[in-house]
């Protein structure tokens, strides 16, 4: 089954953390659909990557390297998405970090490091972007990928399942505030996906790995492109009445936690 995103054709979209995992499906799917892309991120190199795939399937993108927890680096981003193709429709918040440490034991900088990017990245963005599409006076969509431990928790990840319910609370407090410019906010929490990046910071064995997997009723991670999929239709006309919402997609990884576990069919 695919949801019903309608075409992005004539469309910009700025994707942060697009040199990579998920922000680099969901960029390649935007593209896909037509649309412009600026892929924002810390390392060039996997940015130019991903303007590489991008371009070499026919599609428009522009790398800007950009680190999300400075305001004005993400004032600049803006200016250059909007400058080299002439509108903005909507942001992905995709950037982030991560690492498994218990909360007793964090330190204030490994705190900071997740919640300034996350949290704080996330809020920037959208700010610069919620005020460019105010100036152009046209709508537009917001979509943040947040994850179920922001309503649920995680132990061994306070920092990141914080920040993810700030996201959630800004993005239906501005959900609202945002509605009458026309500009939807949205959320996405996608379960375990398979990502270099999660792989390297939540499950790095062997062990870690399975112990993740074996919390999955779908009995699988999932495929970045899976995810990108829902991405887009929350991003596109098809969603057009919805705002302040979040779509968990996981393999029902979050209901998944009854006293006597699970059946087979
Ligand atoms: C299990 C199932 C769950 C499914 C849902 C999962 C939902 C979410 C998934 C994800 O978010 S996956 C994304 C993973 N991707 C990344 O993490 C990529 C980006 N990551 C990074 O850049 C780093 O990991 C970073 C640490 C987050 C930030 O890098 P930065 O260069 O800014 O920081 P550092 O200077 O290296 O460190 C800052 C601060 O953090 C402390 N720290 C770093 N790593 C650890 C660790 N493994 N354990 C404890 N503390 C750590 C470091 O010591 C610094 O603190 P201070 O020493 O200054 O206090
Ligand atoms: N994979 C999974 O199982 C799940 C992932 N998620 C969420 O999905 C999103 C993507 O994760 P995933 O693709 O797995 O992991 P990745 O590590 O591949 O993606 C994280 C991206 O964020 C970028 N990034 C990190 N810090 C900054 C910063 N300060 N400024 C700009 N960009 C930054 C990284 O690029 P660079 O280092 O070059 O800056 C990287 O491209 C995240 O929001 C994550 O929390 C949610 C649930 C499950």
């Amino acid at each position: 089954m695919t949801l019903e995103s309608g075409r992005f054709d004539g469309r910009t979209y700025i994707v942060t953390g697009g040199g990579s995992g998920i922000g680099r499906a969901i960029a390649q799917a935007l593209a896909d659909a037509g649309a412009r892309v600026a892929v924002a991120g810390r390392t060039a190199e996997r940015l130019d990557e991903t303007v590489a795939l991008i371009e070499k399937a026919g599609g428009e993108a522009l790398a800007v390297p950009t680190d999300v927890r400075d305001p004005e680096a993400v004032d600049a981003l803006v200016s250059a998405a909007a400058e080299r193709f002439g509108r903005l429709d909507g942001l992905v918040n995709n950037a982030a970090g991560n690492f498994v440490v218990p909360g007793i034991d964090l330190s204030p900088g490994g705190w900071r490091a997740v919640v300034d990017i996350v949290l704080n990245g996330s809020y920037y963005c959208t700010r610069a972007v919620a005020r460019r599409l105010r100036e152009q006076g046209t709508g537009g969509s917001v979509l943040s990928v947040i994850a179920s431990y922001a309503w649920h928790g995680h132990p061994g990840t306070v920092h990141s399942a914080a920040a993810k319910a700030g996201v959630l609370a800004m993005t239906r407090t501005l959900a609202v505030e945002l509605a009458p410019l026309g500009i939807r906010l949205n959320c996405i929490a996608p379960g375990p996906t398979e990502t270099a990046g999660a792989g390297a910071a939540l499950w790095a064995t062997q062990e870690a790995r399975e112990e993740v997997l074996a919390t999955v009723p779908a009995g699988r991670f999932a495929d970045p492109a899976e995810i990108a999929n829902a991405s887009l239709f929350l991003l596109g006309d098809g969603a057009s009445y919805l705002t302040g919402e979040c779509l968990t997609v996981d393999g029902g990884q979050w209901l998944g936690k009854q006293v006597y576990g699970r059946t087979s069919a």
